[in-house]
């Protein structure tokens, strides 16, 4: 089954109507319209899955989507044209330019905690790209998958891009097939697994992975401030959020304060209890519940702890003293708990954090900026936002991606449309001039050598460079005198050539 789908992709992909500039266009646009006409199937699914608000639906998933997608739209035609590039002097009179080429068949596996953006938003960037895209949704978050597997054909072409609903049997067995990219966003053991089956191929791959955030407080703060960022970055979608803040560094002089302002912010952004509150979501399903309250054994909670297997609810959690070798301090948490591990300086914050493998995300907070440069400097983070948390991610002009066992590759806006293209080098010459080809051929001497360095690298004899010069400045004349561009510089050219070959001569 996972053979026809793929090699159905495949060969819709050769009909070359992907490759078409306008049906892109209009398969995005239909992408939007999916999205507008099924928003309340949409925010039920997310509820459901996460119990996402509707507001909240919209607002992290939705609208960064629609964003992406107008984007791309209005920028596509500009990205996708040819560049031309800086040419040598050998290569002055051809066609010299990068063509943005489609990968061919994609594959894009996508996460349960933001169930629909992480799944589609890579799926709008290589469908801009030109490619035929396999859509895998997380099975985890289980309602927002089968509305996927409903909806998307109703909008997109069928063929080329089929979404394949399953678990791991069903991924695996997609995974035995060939691909031409392989984007996968989850957690950081699976991404090994997807790498070593694009391995078989030679399947370049995107992994969007995770891993714990740090996030530094310095003492010179505007504490209040800070909390109420950290807090909501934290504790938004129950802490299931990849750029969460996973734990915080800071001086044992500001914990005090830094909890009483966390816990006067959760009672404004929640109420007095975030269980009946709208906006509080859910973890995903009882593993992980149960896996985030292990992550809580033997810890000193500060703010929150309450707990419901039923309704996998954990209030939002705030652990202080916490060892650096405590267990929640071995992996990322992915749930509402914040440790708080003391620090004396920002260099023991900064050592600290390069003991650790290289995170998505890594927030500072200071109220001088040359603290956080120097964090910057120092560390390394697939992302980082200063005197806030998430920002980054929001604009589009930068890669979102990951380092080292954070991920690899990157995407969002331009970036997207880069990872799914292949930058094809084309370079178009004339069958004439064939003279100036002379110094490449053999038989070889000192001279062609010295002709081949002034051309291709620039270095110059300078008894020749009057000589040779001066044919060039005619072209530089004549591209200024625009009306007569090209015969001028066509005659310039020639000129040009005519002057080298008199040269070799005068060389042999
Ligand atoms: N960098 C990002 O943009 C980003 C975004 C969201 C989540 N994440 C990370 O994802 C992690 C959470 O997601 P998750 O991994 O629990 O999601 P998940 O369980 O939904 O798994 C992700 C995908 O991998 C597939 N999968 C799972 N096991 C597999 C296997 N053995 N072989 C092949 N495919 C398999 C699933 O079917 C799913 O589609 C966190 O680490 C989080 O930080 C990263
Ligand atoms: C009314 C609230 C508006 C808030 C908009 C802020 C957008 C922040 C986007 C963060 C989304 C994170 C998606 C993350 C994926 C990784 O897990």
């Amino acid at each position: 089954m996972m053979k026809k789908i793929v090699d159905t992709a495949r060969q819709a992909f050769a009909t070359a109507r992907s490759r078409s500039l306008d049906f892109r266009i209009k398969q995005l646009q239909a992408m939007k319209t999916m999205i507008i006409e099924n928003d309340s199937e949409i925010r039920k699914a997310l509820k459901a899955d996460l119990h996402k608000s509707e507001c909240a639906a919209y607002s992290y998933e939705m609208m960064g989507l629609l964003a992406e997608i107008e984007l791309i739209i209005d920028n596509l035609h500009k990205w996708a044209a040819p560049q031309h590039v800086k040419k040598n002097l050998t290569t002055m009179g051809d066609d010299v330019y990068i063509n943005y080429e489609p990968l061919g068949v994609v594959l894009v596996i996508g996460a349960w905690n933001y169930p629909l953006v992480v799944v589609l938003q890579p799926v709008v960037g290589a469908i801009a790209a030109g490619n035929a895209v396999v859509i895998k949704p997380s099975e985890v978050a289980e309602h927002t998958a089968k509305l996927l597997e409903k909806i998307v054909p109703r909008y997109l072409d069928k063929e080329l891009y089929p979404v394949v609903n399953g678990g791991v049997p069903e991924t695996t067995k997609l995974l035995a097939e060939r691909f031409d990219h392989i984007f996968y966003t989850g957690n950081t053991s699976v991404g090994k697994i997807i790498m070593q089956a694009a391995a078989k191929f030679l399947t370049p791959v995107t992994l969007e992975l995770g891993g714990k955030s740090p996030c530094y407080i310095d003492k010179d703060c505007d504490i209040d401030i800070a909390s109420r960022r950290i807090t909501w970055g934290k504790f938004v979608n129950c802490g299931q959020t990849c750029i969460a803040p996973d734990y915080v560094l800071c001086d044992k002089s500001i914990q005090g304060k830094l909890i009483e302002k966390i816990k006067e912010t959760l009672k404004e952004f929640y109420g007095e209890n975030p269980k009946e509150s709208q906006d509080y979501e859910r973890i995903i399903n009882q593993r992980h519940f149960k896996r985030v309250l292990g992550l809580l054994q033997g810890e000193k909670v500060a703010i929150g702890g309450e707990h419901d297997e039923s309704s996998c609810y954990i209030a939002p959690t705030v652990l202080i003293d916490v060892k650096p070798n405590a267990k929640v301090m071995q992996e990322e948490i992915f749930g509402p708990l914040l440790p708080i591990i003391t620090v004396k300086d920002v260099d023991e914050a900064i050592q600290f954090i390069n003991q650790k493998e290289k995170p998505l995300a890594l927030y500072a907070f200071a109220n001088d900026k040359k603290i956080i440069k120097k964090i910057i400097s120092q560390t390394s983070s697939g992302g980082v936002t200063g005197n806030d948390v998430f920002m980054h991610f929001t604009v589009a002009e930068l890669p979102f991606g990951g380092v080292g066992n954070s991920g690899i590759g990157a995407y969002h806006g331009k970036h997207s449309f880069d990872t799914f293209s292949h930058k094809r080098s084309c370079l178009i010459k004339s069958l004439s001039m064939e003279g100036v080809n002379k110094l490449r051929y053999p038989p070889y001497t000192q001279k062609k050598v010295d002709w081949a360095k002034f051309l291709l690298m620039g270095k110059v004899n300078k008894k020749k460079l009057g000589l040779v010069l001066l044919p060039f400045v005619a072209v530089v004349a004549a591209v200024i005198l625009k009306k007569y561009r090209w015969q001028l510089a066509g005659r310039g050219l020639q000129l040009a050539f005519a002057v080298q070959r008199l040269c070799f001569k005068q060389d042999q």
